[in-house]
């Protein structure tokens, strides 16, 4: 790789190696915070401050960069349902809005912002605000269906040019009140930030009936769709 691609100011001790490949020098670049000075080395900037987004993006060996959004989701969300969006359409709109807010920043290359939405009996659910608001959703979801829409959005400069709404369909079990109340007490520290209250690679996947769609999405990424989409646009080889 051409010595022209690392940053003018990396320190001399840096560019005592050949003229060759540089990637052995990535992860030392990183933690000197070199990778904005070098977009090639990030695949993506992640407008996310979910942990386990960024979890799945470097488990699948993507080199991310996490900037935090900061947009008024419920804000957002209140104007929406307003106007009778569908939770599809406030799930694109959400993810949208935090990709868009971090590429706005001059943020170089491709910017990916997520958002979930559950949709239960006709509404759409937030988050919950503490373990007994929790206790009482998991109390009506039970023996219920429900859907999670997980939408991802990709902008490069100033203009989205990717986007996709995973949807996963879950068929809660009827658990006894007994054992909500010690699951709640048990994992609330775990899936307060989680819409729904579970997490499905936890103990979240002992309330389940049925999972239908894929576990991704699930989890809040439609990981596999972002995978073939970078591909195909070459940033991730074929
Ligand atoms: N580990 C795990 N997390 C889950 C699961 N289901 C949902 N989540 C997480 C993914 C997201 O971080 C969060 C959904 O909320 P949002 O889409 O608003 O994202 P969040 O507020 O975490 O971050 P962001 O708004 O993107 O900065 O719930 C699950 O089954 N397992």
């Amino acid at each position: 790789m051409e010595s022209s691609f690392l940053p003018w100011d990396l320190p001399s001790r840096w560019m005592g190696c050949d003229e060759g490949d540089y990637s052995h020098l990535f992860p030392l670049l990183r933690a000197q915070g070199y990778a904005q000075a070098c977009p090639h080395m990030t695949h993506l900037t992640l407008a996310s401050t979910s942990q386990i987004r960024a979890e799945l993006l470097r488990n699948a060996g993507l080199e991310i960069e996490t900037v935090a959004a900061r947009v008024d989701e419920e804000a957002i969300k209140a104007a929406l349902l307003a106007e009778d969006a569908k939770p599809r359409d406030i799930a694109d709109a959400l993810a949208e809005a935090k990709a868009r807010k971090v590429a706005m920043k001059g943020t170089a290359g491709l910017v990916l912002g997520c958002d979930q939405v559950l949709e239960f009996d006709g509404r759409v659910i937030s988050k919950c605000a503490n373990s007994g608001d929790a206790l009482e959703l998991l109390r009506e979801m039970r023996d219920k269906r429900h859907s999670l829409l997980s939408a991802a959005v990709i902008y490069e400069g100033d203009k989205p040019v990717w986007r996709h709404v995973g949807v996963a369909r879950l068929m809660m079990r009827d658990a006894s009140d007994a054992y909500l109340e010690d699951y709640i007490a048990r994992n609330w520290e775990s899936i307060r930030h989680s819409v729904g209250g579970y997490k499905l690679e936890e103990e979240g996947v002992r309330l389940m009936a049925r999972v239908d769609g894929d576990y991704f999405t699930v989890l809040g990424l439609p990981l596999v769709e972002l995978l073939s989409y970078l591909t195909l646009r070459g940033t991730l080889p074929k």
